[in-house]
């Protein structure tokens, strides 16, 4: 048995230091440990890992199913500092594996999570969190932005990232074209991951209980990049196409060249030539890589939408 099961329970400790939860911080915590083992196991995270960092930590049940993985460093950012006397309690049990960072996941400076690894590193580096529901797409695309420019912690190898959606926007990560939930965010996703959804989990594990069901989804930066061009080029073409949903590639080129300086119609003449696509599709039926190859002509012949 675990020695942190000594510790107060999750419940006990929303009670000793009367915490409610807070729906700006969408708190919509897990207190079943089997859940939150169940996630820890999807993660694959193995005794020895480097490094796992955990968005949100709460109350820490998701916390202590991490460090009894028996990985070697455990970093959590927390918002909330109403939970810090207790993550530090449980940080002290587990003989300082854990570290516990007070601060906002999107501007914590990933050097915090570096210095825990060695600089010839190769081993798995897992990023993990019950996601707070209001930040997690914008996280999500900041770290997408560092995974395709490799910059903080995405300068490392080996990083899988486990994360909680509600399951609406899980559906949406791991859309396939031609499926009725694909949108930008499965392009942007893709262009830059292997996408997997792993775990459903039902509202009624969370509390409080959220209306929505919420969804696992492993994230494993591609080692062969799909994108040759800078996301953001990705972004703005793949924005422009998704605006225009149920018109087809054709009325969308018309409309970009309808819409363009004069100087840049010629180039875009010559783009959609190159490309051969069925004029007839639809952004959903574009698959990522044709989004990529647009991006990356769009971005070399100086085009923007
Ligand atoms: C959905 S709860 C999950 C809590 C806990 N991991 C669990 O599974 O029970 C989201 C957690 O993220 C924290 N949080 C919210 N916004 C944050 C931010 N910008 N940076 C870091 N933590 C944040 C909340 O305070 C809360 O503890």
């Amino acid at each position: 048995m675990s020695k942190l099961s000594k510790l107060p329970k999750a419940r006990d400790i929303m009670k000793m230091y009367g915490i409610r939860a807070q729906e700006n911080l969408s708190q919509n915590f897990i207190f079943d440990k089997n859940v939150t083992d169940k996630i820890v196991s999807k993660a694959g995270i193995k005794q020895n890992d480097s490094l796992v960092v955990e968005v949100g930590p709460g109350p820490g049940i998701l916390t202590r199913s991490i460090i009894d993985t028996g990985v070697k460093n455990v970093v959590a950012v927390e918002k909330d500092k109403r939970f810090m006397s207790s993550l530090s309690l449980l940080s002290k049990e587990s003989d300082d594996v854990l570290k516990v960072l007070e601060g906002d996941i999107l501007t914590t400076d990933h050097k915090q999570f570096l210095q825990y690894l060695k600089e010839a590193d190769q081993e798995a580096i897992h990023l993990i969190g019950n996601l707070p529901f209001n930040i997690a797409t914008p996280l999500l695309m900041q770290w997408l932005s560092m995974a395709s420019k490799k910059s903080g912690i995405f300068s490392k190898p080996n990083i899988t990232m486990t994360l909680m959606f509600q399951m609406e926007v899980a559906d949406r990560i791991v859309a396939a074209k031609s499926t009725p939930s694909r949108c930008r965010l499965s392009v942007m996703v893709q262009s830059v991951c292997e996408a997997k959804r792993v775990y459903q989990v039902p509202s009624k594990v969370f509390i409080p209980k959220p209306d929505i069901n919420a969804a696992v989804v492993s994230l494993k930066p591609l080692t062969e990049p799909m994108l040759q061009s800078p996301i953001e080029s990705l972004e703005q073409v793949s924005r422009y196409f998704f605006n225009q949903k149920r018109k087809t590639v054709r009325a969308t080129f018309k409309k970009l060249h309808d819409e363009m300086h004069s100087l840049h119609k010629p180039l875009l003449l010559e783009i959609q030539e190159n490309l051969n696509w069925n004029a007839l599709m639809r952004p959903q039926d574009i698959s990522t890589e044709q989004f990529c190859q647009l991006a990356k002509m769009f971005h070399e012949k100086g085009v923007v939408c």
